[in-house]
């Protein structure tokens, strides 16, 4: 039987880039090394990490457009980075991003129906009144009302606003989205309201997500799967998101730590693994 092709796949991805200085002679940093993963149809793999730990830079790798200095990134098969680029228009329409800030992601001077039509402009030729009904369609999708397609960014709140960026993401059917910090500066209650929405979106289209976060809380809401980067590199791997409380290395301890400080199951584990790791941060 023939193996199933994954959605995405990355082998020994590594990236730097140059601290700075007039000349680059600045102190090099590692921002993904040998990085090597795998995304099948309709999964999500949560990414975390802390700051700085390369999860952006990854992310845009992904995306196509962070040009790693070596290793493979193949999308339905197609190396995103490779000599052949005729497949590249095609499968890029296939992978959308939203990022944290909506409202620095959007064109002030554009209403949210001019933005979520951006991508349908590029890649569909749609007539006037397919691309409105398309539009209305995408709008009630994510929750909001047609009518808000005449609105302005400022006229929209956060929570909002991002799901405005989401009907823009999912305009054109992707097979995958980047979701990079997505929920990260809404309040609570939104950003649980916005992971429902990802979540039911997700199931409803068949689409997969890559969700970058250092909330473990948020990540654990929609992945499948965990990846946990510290200093360019994957450092702990679940498979199973059940076996969350099975994570090892400090940088997850930290992170599984700032999510669950109350229970002192955890709060031994902190002072032992995650408490070091912090102790180590400090003193470093
Ligand atoms: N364009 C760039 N030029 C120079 N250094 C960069 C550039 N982009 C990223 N870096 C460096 O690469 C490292 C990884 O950065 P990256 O933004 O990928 O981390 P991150 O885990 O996403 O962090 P955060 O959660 O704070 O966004 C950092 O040390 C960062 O300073």
């Amino acid at each position: 039987m023939a193996a199933i092709q994954p959605l995405l796949e990355l082998r020994g991805v590594s990236k730097h880039f140059h601290g700075g200085g007039i000349f680059k002679q600045g102190r090099k940093v590692q921002a993904t090394k040998e990085i090597t993963l795998s995304l099948a149809a309709k999964e999500c793999l949560g990414l975390v990490g802390e700051s700085g730990s390369g999860k952006s830079t990854l992310g845009r790798i992904i995306l196509g457009i962070e040009k790693p200095d070596r290793g493979e990134v193949l999308f339905q098969g197609v190396n995103l980075y490779g000599k052949d680029r005729s497949g590249i228009r095609e499968v890029r329409r296939d992978l959308q991003v939203v990022f944290q800030d909506c409202f620095s992601s959007v064109n002030p001077r554009r209403t949210a129906g001019e933005s979520i039509a951006e991508p349908l402009r590029n890649f569909a030729r749609l007539s006037y009144h397919d691309e409105l009904r398309t539009v209305g369609n995408l709008l009630e999708l994510v929750g909001l009302d047609v009518e808000d397609a005449a609105k302005y960014p400022h006229q929209f709140s956060g929570g909002q606003l991002q799901r405005v960026c989401i009907a823009r993401a999912i305009s054109l059917r992707p097979k995958l989205i980047v979701l990079d910090e997505a929920v990260s500066s809404l309040d609570v209650l939104v950003q649980a309201q916005i992971l429902d929405l990802l979540s039911d979106l997700r199931e409803e289209l068949g689409m997969s997500y890559i969700f970058i976060s250092h909330d473990l809380a948020a990540v654990a809401h929609l992945s499948d799967r965990l990846a946990v980067m510290c200093s360019g590199e994957i450092v702990e791997r679940l498979d199973n998101m059940d076996d969350i409380h099975c994570l090892t290395h400090p940088v997850s301890l930290a992170l599984l730590a700032a999510v669950l400080p109350a229970q002192p199951e955890y709060r031994n584990k902190q002072e032992t693994g995650a408490g070091k790791f912090a102790a180590a941060a400090r003193t470093s």
